[in-house]
């Protein structure tokens, strides 16, 4: 299935933050969507969120279609038998390697031969996760951005042994969903979260040695050099936990310059992990 004309139905593993992100996109793009994660109540979580964020959309005159219509394209299930209807697969499930491999073992045997596997991982690496399959050629990377329905980009990782025809679907899958693509070796962090991770840690590093008060810090990156948020502000977006998971796999792989920053750790270890629980680096309501 290497024909985007031939692809009706893009399943999606995982319904949470990028899950949900990615089938609301595949569905406003015309596309039949099956979402499945492994409990009934995250499905229904990540079908919420779709409702609300087409909801704010078709507010601001931005949706092709009609939200309901848009919305009675996905179907959401926790069975993974109803991926075989899926012309492509994009997994948004957990950032853990064991985890992954084990879906994309499932997913191999679940869906037709033809099928292009793609993850969504932000670190891990794609040829070890394609090595969980018999068809490590269709395997690669689509890392989507947060939001998925409102940043432009998709970067495009290429595995050990991804084929160029795949590359080219990939690309072409993503431009279709509305994305503007670049293309990543697999290297660990790709493109984005290599150059993202440190420039995160250092600005935390930053305010922990009193360079600046944290506001200053913020302020300094994004006047200084037109970013949309400042290293603190947008580490709590991203949740903490998940910057010091992503900092920690760069670390083991790249070494002393990605080490996590002490301060992201110990607010990991407080619970306060940036936006989703109120507190981080800021309070939030
Ligand atoms: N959140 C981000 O900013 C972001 C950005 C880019 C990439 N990513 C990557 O996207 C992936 C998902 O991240 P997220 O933030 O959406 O996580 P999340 O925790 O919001 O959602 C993950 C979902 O996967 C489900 N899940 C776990 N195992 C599953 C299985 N076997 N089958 C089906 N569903 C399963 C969980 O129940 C959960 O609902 C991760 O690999 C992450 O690194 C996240």
């Amino acid at each position: 299935m290497l024909e985007l004309s031939e692809v009706e139905v893009v399943g999606v593993v995982g319904a949470g933050t990028m899950g949900a992100g990615i089938a609301q996109v595949a569905a406003t793009a015309g596309y039949d969507v099956v979402m499945r994660d492994i409990e009934a109540e995250y499905v229904e979580n990540g079908l919420d969120s779709i409702d609300s964020s087409l909801g704010r959309l078709d507010a601001k005159d931005a949706l092709p279609a009609e939200p309901e219509t848009i919305r009675d394209r996905i179907t959401g299930t926790t069975e993974l038998a109803e991926l075989a209807a899926a012309d492509v697969v994009v997994e948004a499930a957990v950032e853990d390697m064991d985890s992954k491999k084990g879906i994309f073992a499932d997913l191999d045997a679940a869906v037709n031969d033809g099928v292009v596997l793609a993850t969504n991982t932000s670190t891990l690496s794609v040829t070890e996760i394609a090595s969980a399959t018999d068809r490590a050629d269709k395997v690669i990377g689509l890392h989507f951005m947060n939001p998925v329905p409102v940043m432009d980009g998709v970067e495009v990782v290429v595995g050990e042994r991804t084929s160029s025809e795949v590359v080219d679907f990939a690309h072409a899958f993503a431009e279709d969903l509305g994305k503007e693509t670049w293309e990543s070796d697999d290297k660990p962090g790709f493109v984005t979260n290599r150059i993202l991770m440190p420039w995160i840690n250092e600005g935390v590093r930053a305010f922990d040695e009193g360079v600046a008060d944290k506001g200053d810090i913020d302020r300094g990156m994004k006047l200084g050099t037109n970013v949309p948020m400042g290293p603190l502000e947008l580490a709590d977006h991203i949740g903490l936990d998940v910057v010091l998971n992503a900092s920690e796999t760069l670390h083991e792989e790249l070494g002393d310059r990605y080490k996590p920053a002490y301060l992201v750790k110990r607010k990991v270890a407080a619970g306060d992990l940036g936006k989703k629980t109120g507190e981080g680096f800021y309070k939030y309501d």
